[in-house]
């Protein structure tokens, strides 16, 4: 069984008498250590995919098993240990707290997993001991972004889930983000999801999901990753 399993997953929303699949069978399975790219255009179904990956929405019908636990059957109490313990999230738009330092933002994180990574020690990794003490409004974009990367790893969870992190950032504050991704899937071994509507990122991924109108067009790992640092869009 492969790390990720996705089986013919549905999503459906009801609108009043509309029915939208956000999510219309999507079959597809990523291995352990990987760094997965899921590229679609607006409105494929790339958020719904890691939102309920994420255990944050629960599917219609179909199964989604992370490490062996089918958590498409979780009740509500068990997603919430699942999204608290086994999952770090980097959301487009950094969600810090914004009267808390960088430092207490990651402490914060911490505060709720049994076995966390030293606060201090991730923000180093991420690049930003000297900003430890400043708030996120004293930070750049790309800063805060680093931010919320040290916060979820703190977490140490079994999947970092990235939605659009560089969405909102310039193009080489981007790279930067895109490398720092790549760099902390090489060297902690962490599975790493980033969804992005940007088809150049697969060209740096170990396994590229292709979403198109709520289905996986394609799943299939890439032969020769590149070097974020070396990425052009
Ligand atoms: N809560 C909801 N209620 C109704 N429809 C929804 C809901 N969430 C998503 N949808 C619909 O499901 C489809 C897939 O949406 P989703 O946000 O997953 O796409 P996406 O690929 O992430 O798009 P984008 O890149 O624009 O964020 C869209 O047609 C969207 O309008």
């Amino acid at each position: 069984m492969a790390f990720v399993e996705f089986n013919d997953v549905r999503k459906v929303y009801k609108m009043g008498e509309v029915e939208v699949a956000a999510a219309d069978g999507m079959t597809f399975s990523a291995e352990a250590g990987e760094f997965v790219v899921v590229v679609g255009p607006s409105g494929a179904g790339k958020t719904t995919l890691l939102n309920m990956l994420g255990g944050m929405d629960s599917c219609t019908s179909g199964t989604i098993t992370l490490d062996g636990r089918e958590i498409s059957r979780f009740t509500e109490r068990q997603l919430t240990q699942y999204r608290r313990l086994d999952i770090g999230f980097v959301f487009q738009f950094y969600n810090l707290v914004q009267n808390l330092t960088a430092l207490e933002n990651v402490e914060l994180a911490s505060q709720i997993c049994p076995h966390p990574l030293d606060a201090a020690q991730v923000l180093a990794q991420v690049g930003l001991s000297h900003r430890m003490d400043n708030f996120p409004a004293q930070l750049s974009g790309g800063e805060q972004q680093r931010v919320a990367i040290a916060r979820a790893l703190a977490k140490n969870p079994k999947l970092l889930l990235c939605d659009e992190p560089t969405g909102a950032l310039d193009y080489k504050t981007g790279k930067a983000i895109l490398k720092l991704l790549q760099d902390t899937c090489r060297t902690t071994g962490k599975t790493v999801v980033l969804i992005t509507h940007n088809s150049a990122f697969a060209d740096i991924a170990d396994r590229v999901i292709h979403v198109r109108e709520g289905r996986v067009a394609s799943c299939y790992i890439n032969p020769h990753p590149g070097n974020a640092a070396d990425l052009e869009w």
